[in-house]
């Protein structure tokens, strides 16, 4: 490894791009962004913009900021040139397909961001600690932000009338992360952490009076119980995701470079 991280970003849209453009600006020490790999053609990448082979070749560390089925299409490719990969979109390592391979990939390290939740460092120690009965991960978002075109024409136009706060879906975590792959990621996050998907249940709620993104973990394990909740502003400029997500993102690079101090 050189003596900073080389940082790949696949993906430049919104979350991407806010990342690209602050370690481009060295926001994050001991990190340098060497490219940016995108679908479309960027105007003014913050570097050099490569396909992922060619990008490849001089990266330590790729982050993946494009969606869940771009974690599909590259996993293989990255981690076995040698490179880690950061997952923005964690949802797809609930792939009963990819999960099962998980552990047999590399040399590279797949690694999950936290993304727009918090807690995930204790709820790990609990799951090592004699795990978990129950876990009830509980997401409200503005309805305009849920409607998705599998679902019957009711169900959408319940979502657009809204007055109170609509139960959405409510499952596991599996079908949560692929119901909802742009907005539910944060589920996949807390399963890594826990380590299953078994204690874990998910409720997603439509909420017209919503100002913020709300994630209420309630966790009962062996050795305590747990209650985190999250409330964020939504993206400004996607209103689906959290504006806190980039600089989460931000925070898991920096947590690879070799700069303390590190909270881990
Ligand atoms: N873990 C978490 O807490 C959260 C995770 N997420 C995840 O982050 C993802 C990205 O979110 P966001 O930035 O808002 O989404 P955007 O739609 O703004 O950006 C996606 C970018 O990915 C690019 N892209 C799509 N397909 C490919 C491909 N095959 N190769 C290279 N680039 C590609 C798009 O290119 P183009 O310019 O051509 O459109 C676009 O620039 C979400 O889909 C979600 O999965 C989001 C929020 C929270
Ligand atoms: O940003 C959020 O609120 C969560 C989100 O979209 C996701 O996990 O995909």
């Amino acid at each position: 490894m050189s003596e900073s991280l080389r940082v790949v970003i696949v993906g430049h849209g919104v979350i991407g791009s806010t990342v690209a453009a602050r370690v481009a600006t060295g926001e994050v020490v001991g990190a340098e962004l060497v490219a940016v790999v995108n679908r479309s053609p960027v105007a003014n990448p913050p570097a050099q913009q490569l396909d992922l082979p060619a990008a490849l070749k001089g990266a330590d560390l790729v982050v993946e900021c494009a969606g869940q089925p771009v974690v599909h299409e590259i996993v293989d490719q990255v981690v076995s040139a040698g490179v880690d990969l950061l997952v923005t979109s964690v949802g797809a390592l609930l792939d009963p397909e990819l999960s099962g391979r998980l552990p047999q990939l590399g040399p590279g390290r797949v690694l999950a961001t936290h993304g727009a939740v918090g807690g995930l460092d204790l709820l790990a120690a609990a799951s090592r600690g004699g795990g978990f009965e129950s876990v009830l991960m509980r997401t409200t978002k503005q309805p305009g932000a849920l409607i998705r075109q599998w679902m019957e024409p009711e169900q959408i136009e319940l979502l657009r009338t809204a007055t109170e706060p609509v139960l959405v879906f409510s499952g596991t975590p599996n079908e949560a992360v692929a119901l909802f792959p742009e907005s539910l990621n944060i589920v996949a996050g807390v399963a890594t952490a826990i380590g299953s998907v078994e204690p874990l249940r998910v409720e997603l709620y439509a909420d017209p009076a919503a100002t913020m993104s709300t994630h209420r973990i309630q966790a009962r394990a062996q050795l305590g119980e747990y209650l985190f909740e999250v409330r964020n502003f939504p993206s400004r400029d996607n209103p689906r995701s959290s504006a806190i997500t980039p600089f989460s993102v931000l925070h898991s690079i920096s947590g690879l470079t070799q700069h303390p101090p590190a909270v881990l």
